[in-house]
């Protein structure tokens, strides 16, 4: 039985930009999903408490075939279980091992579809886990590598490198088509996050960016122009200048509402987090609901957050320098 975590991640900049090829800059979080995967003679089990779906909690197992008897949309589940089939199926590829069985438990404190990379998060961690179990430890790399082509399958050919890179290797990091790195220096970011909640539908947004890119230039222009925020941006990272940073980073949400992936509850958490001085504050990930993530070293963004109309839940996150480990 081996158990491997991975964090999840915050868009300082970049979201959605960077599936066409333009940079970001995602940093990961102290809050991980933990696998642990135990080797069994065939098949696959899998135990996900935390899959809380319109308040439902699930435990399913399943063999990749039969479904939880819960009353969810089945195409929630079929995803929360696609990623873990997709992960096994590259673990056994890792280990040379086609026939392995594994029983797969998912637990974590990153919320589900909020912009946060619980996916990524979880995809890392199980394929970490599944392949320590068989005996096989393979690099960082290799890893992100591997769980990119995870979501890439499951979401639908719709996924950039950034979360998984990111979670893989920890930190904050800079992703830009296959180029991923590891940005130096970079240990502590003043992180609040304000969560509404709910949930976006990453697939769909990412669909909703592409059409509206298509249909005008404008729009086109509007994803180059948050390529540009990033570039400036990352100049700006290693100075700490968390002034210029902010401002950045209201600019880049302000380019997200354009392309549609705002939300009412986005926009006013952000609202509330400027109001409180915050140095700026955008929406982090996909989009549609979830959550917002805002820079302030004082407590004033997040007290101002705790009584704002919408926001469900806030707290502090600390760049977690750690990417995917054994537990
Ligand atoms: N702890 C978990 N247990 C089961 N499924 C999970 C878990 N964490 C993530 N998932 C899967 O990942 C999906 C969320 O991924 P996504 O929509 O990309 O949003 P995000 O990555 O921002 O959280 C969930 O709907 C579920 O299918
Ligand atoms: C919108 C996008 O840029 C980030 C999605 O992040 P999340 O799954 O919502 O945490 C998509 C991607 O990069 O794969
Ligand atoms: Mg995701």
């Amino acid at each position: 039985m081996v158990t491997s975590s991975a964090p999840g991640k915050v868009y300082l900049f970049g979201e959605h930009a960077v599936v066409y090829g333009e940079p970001a800059v995602p940093c990961a979080i102290e809050r991980r999903v933990h696998v642990t995967a135990t080797e069994i003679d065939e098949g696959l089990r899998i135990h996900a408490n935390d899959l809380q779906l319109d308040g439902f909690t699930v435990e399913y197992s399943g063999d990749g075939e039969s479904h939880p008897d819960v009353d969810v949309a089945e195409s929630l589940v079929e995803a929360g279980m696609g990623y873990v089939n997709e992960a096994v199926a590259q673990a056994r590829d890792a280990a040379d091992a086609p026939e392995a069985g594994f029983e797969i438990s998912v637990e974590g404190d990153i919320p589900l579809g909020a912009g946060l990379g619980s996916s990524a998060a979880l995809v890392v961690a199980a394929i970490d886990a599944a392949t320590r179990e068989l005996g096989v430890e393979l690099p960082a790399s290799e890893i992100a590598d591997r769980a990119y082509q995870v979501e890439h399958e499951v979401q639908d050919g719709q996924a950039s490198r950034a979360d998984t890179f990111c979670s893989a290797m920890g930190g904050a990091v800079r992703v830009e088509g296959d180029d991923c790195r590891r940005l130096d220096g970079i240990d502590t970011l003043p992180f609040v996050i304000g969560y509404d909640g709910g949930a976006g539908d990453t697939g769909a947004l990412v669909a909703g960016v592409r059409d509206l890119r298509g249909k005008y230039g404008f729009a086109a222009d509007t994803v180059t122009a948050i390529g540009d925020i990033v570039r400036e941006g990352e100049a700006v990272l290693g100075t700490g200048d968390y002034e210029r940073l902010g401002e950045l980073m209201d600019f880049n949400h302000g380019l997200l509402s354009a392309l549609g992936v705002s939300s009412r509850s986005l926009d006013s958490m952000v609202w509330a987090a400027r109001d409180a001085d915050a140095h700026g504050a955008k929406l982090t990930g996909a989009g549609g609901g979830g959550c917002i993530v805002a820079l302030d070293e004082t407590d004033d963004a997040l007290t101002a957050l705790k009584y704002t109309p919408g926001c469900e839940d806030v707290f502090r996150a600390e760049l977690d320098t750690d990417g995917v480990r054994q537990e």
